[in-house]
């Protein structure tokens, strides 16, 4: 592994000190090197003084010693050379005769060796570190007698540099010491603004705060730089605030993102989003406790007529006011939210018996049931509420709501303003409402519907005076399939429409038939409410009474009671405009409602269909007999006529032609029947009564 190098003790010094560093060993470096370049000149003068002193002192000694060599008078020469005492420098002087011994010799120290001749000695000096050695040969009239040598010590030389560099060191110290102080005075001139600086960018990068600003130094390098820095600050502070600008702005968004992401913007409860999340922590929660979940999925009834009469700004503040009502209803820590344009969801946790589901579910309902007051309206809305519960329904997210979804489908269809508990039937039949679903959308283009017809029989002539159109599916693989499994279908998806479309075409093109071949009879057509509903409604029913050459008078269509009590405004516009056509009006099982005697006279309604459920039991059910009895009574207050349906039995006919009912349709008279068999039958008819029949109205 490689070691990280050590960090440079010089990194983390200031530019002062090393600047000071940098200055005493300038200082010191030429301080030294002046001081050697002295002693050098001062060691060459001492010694050059030596020497020309021995050289001379051996020249005075030689000048002397030539009468005591000539006469060979040692005793002499000893003296002459021992007077060199007084010159403190000479250690020692030696002459040597021509042969090279010895003739006389002085010597300071009693123990030291006299200065030997060597062969090559000639005459001048020689220098080593301790001694001046001078060698003068001894001349008489060109004659060489013999050779002085005078050694002298450098002893005293060297004192001298001793005492020369004792006064130096001090000297060059004090400069040193001066030198140090100067240059550090002036270098504070430059490295104060630049410390100033960098304090500056140590305080804005310990406080973040970019407002501070560096003080601008008058030298012209460091003024600059520190304009530069501030110029610099300035950039920084500015993108600063933009950035702050923008995070801020980023931030404001991503909270309005998230808002739009979890919350709805109407009722400001959780969204779908959020309410799935929520359900998948739920049911994680609830495995790991092993506790009980529930899902309400709540849809509103008739809201579509709310928005549609009163406008979408009153659908919006009753929507907002049913989540007040269900936030109020439920407990703080359940949670709820809407999930679609008139659905809710609520979750319901640690629930420990089924009951307990129900009794909010009902309280739910209960409290939506309430008159709502807006705008000066009087709204009454209802609920339909579906169930599911985890684990004992499903395991998943997805399963629990679309259990939930199903049950609530049924509560619907109970007749709304109810809640249903999910069961596993339900399950097959949405599998069932599925595959027909999907079969439906091909049964059209592939021809699979056929009308049958069910006569009618004016119960005072006994003539067949109409007949309803009833649709059937033929589909190649499942068989016949009723009406009452696959219309519901339809009308949830939409297809209604277009079966709709072809039924009325399809019905009207055989009354033109029937009336072709002088059959004189009405056509009663069922209309479904999602048809009504329909904007183009009245221009295609007019477009194929048109098409198919009938007169409108011999057209009925039939609506339920809950159609016209849901009916809009818009929708009541449609039903007089074809009344205008000349088209009749006629309510279909009629008594299985609530409808008021004050609000049907509102309605262009020519008949009431009397529902088969009071007709089973007639004449017995004495009941039976009182309302249909009532019914007749009120059809005829209000000048409408009616139709008996579900008539099983000679009795039940007579019993309601006694009453005054006008018409009769059932099993008695004739089952729903293909087109052929129905023309036949109208053929046979007429051949047997030999006249031919009258319009009911006639
Ligand atoms: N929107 C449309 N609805 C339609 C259309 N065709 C039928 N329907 C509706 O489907 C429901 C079931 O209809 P169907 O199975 O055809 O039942 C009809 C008759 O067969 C049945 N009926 C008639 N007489 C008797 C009888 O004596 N006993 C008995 N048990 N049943 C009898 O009644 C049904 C007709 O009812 P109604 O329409 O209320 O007059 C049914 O609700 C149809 O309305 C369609 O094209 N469009």
């Amino acid at each position: 592994m490689k070691r990280p190098w050590p960090r440079r003790r010089s990194r983390t010094q200031t530019l002062s000190t090393k600047l000071k560093w940098a200055n005493l060993v300038t200082s010191g470096t030429v301080i030294l090197l002046s001081t050697l370049f002295l002693l050098g000149i001062q060691t060459y003068f001492f010694t050059a003084a030596l020497v020309r002193q021995t050289q001379a002192q051996a020249a005075m000694g030689s000048e002397n010693m030539s009468a005591a060599m000539l006469f060979g008078d040692r005793h002499a020469a000893s003296d002459i050379l021992a007077a060199l005492r007084v010159v403190s420098d000479v250690q020692s002087a030696v002459v040597y005769d021509n042969a090279n011994k010895r003739f006389a010799s002085y010597l300071r120290d009693a123990g030291a060796a006299p200065v030997a001749l060597r062969h090559d000695s000639g005459s001048g000096y020689a220098l080593s570190y301790r001694h001046v050695t001078v060698v003068e040969p001894l001349m008489v009239k060109r004659q060489r007698l013999g050779t002085l040598i005078v050694q002298s010590s450098l002893d005293n030389v060297y004192r001298q540099l001793a005492f020369y560099l004792a006064l130096t060191i001090p000297l060059m110290l004090a400069v040193l010491a001066i030198a140090h102080l100067v240059l550090s005075r002036l270098q504070r001139f430059i490295t104060d603004p630049l410390r100033a600086l960098s304090e500056t960018s140590a305080q804005i990068s310990r406080l973040g705060d970019y407002a501070i600003r560096a003080e601008v130094s008058s030298l012209a390098d460091i003024g600059t730089l520190s304009t530069a820095f501030n110029t610099m600050l300035d950039r920084i502070q500015k993108r600063e605030s933009e950035l702050e600008a923008e995070i801020a702005e980023r931030k404001r968004v991503e909270v309005k993102l998230d808002r739009l992401a979890h919350f709805d913007n109407v009722t400001q409860l959780h969204n779908r989003h959020f309410f799935n999340d929520r359900l998948e922590a739920v049911i994680a929660r609830a495995q790991r406790c092993r506790e009980r979940a529930v899902v309400m999925f709540i849809d509103l009834d008739n809201f579509k007529t709310v928005n549609d009469t009163l406008g979408h700004d009153i659908g919006d503040e009753l929507l907002r006011l049913v989540s007040r009502s269900l936030t109020e209803t439920v407990r703080p820590g359940d949670a709820i939210a809407r999930i679609g344009g008139d659905e809710f969801a609520i979750i319901l946790e640690n629930v420990h018996q089924i009951g307990d589901a129900s009794m909010v579910a009902e309280k739910c309902l209960l409290r939506i049931a309430q008159p709502i007051a807006i705008s000066g309206h009087e709204i009454h809305i209802s609920a339909s509420i579906g169930i599911s519960v985890y684990p004992d329904d499903a395991l998943t997210m997805h399963e629990l709501l679309k259990y939930a979804d199903s049950a609530m489908y049924y509560a619907k269809n109970s007749g709304k303003n109810a809640y249903r508990l999910f069961t596993h039937s339900m399950q097959e039949d949405a599998r069932k409402r599925f595959t027909l679903d999907n079969n439906l959308r091909r049964a059209l283009e592939r021809k699979e519907f056929v009308l049958h017809y069910q006569p009618q029989i004016d119960l005072r002539s006994g003539a067949i005076c109409g007949a309803e159109a009833l649709i059937r599916w033929i589909h190649p693989e499942l068989g016949l399939i009723s009406p009452a499994d696959f219309i519901p279908v339809a009308e949830d998806t939409g297809m209604i429409v277009a079966i709709g479309e072809w039924v009325l075409r399809e019905a009207c093109h055989e009354l033109r038939r029937w009336h072709d071949a002088g059959h004189g009879v009405r056509m009663s057509i069922n209309l479904s409410g999602r048809q009504l509903s329909e904007e183009g409604l009245v221009a295609s029913v007019l477009a194929i009474v048109d098409d198919s050459g009938i007169d409108a008078r011999w057209l009925e269509l039939e609506l339920t009671e809950s159609m016209l009590m849901d009916a809009s405004a818009s929708v009541i516009d449609k039903l007089h405009t074809l009344k205008r056509a000349g088209i009749a009006l006629a309510i279909d099982d009629f008594g299985t409602g609530y409808s008021s005697m004050s609000y049907l006279k509102t309605f262009p309604v020519s008949a009431l269909k009397i529902d088969r459920s009071f007709v089973r039991d007639l004449p017995h059910s004495t009941e039976d007999a009182a309302i249909t009895k009532a019914i007749i009574a009120i059809a005829r207050s209000l000048k409408m006529e009616t139709v008996a349906e579900g008539i099983e039995t000679l009795e039940q006919g007579e019993f309601l032609r006694a009453s005054g009912c006008d018409k009769a349709q059932g099993y008695h008279y004739g089952k729903p029947m293909p087109a052929a068999q129905m023309r036949e039958l109208l053929m046979r008819r007429e051949q047997e009564t030999a006249e031919p029949a009258l319009p009911c109205d006639a």
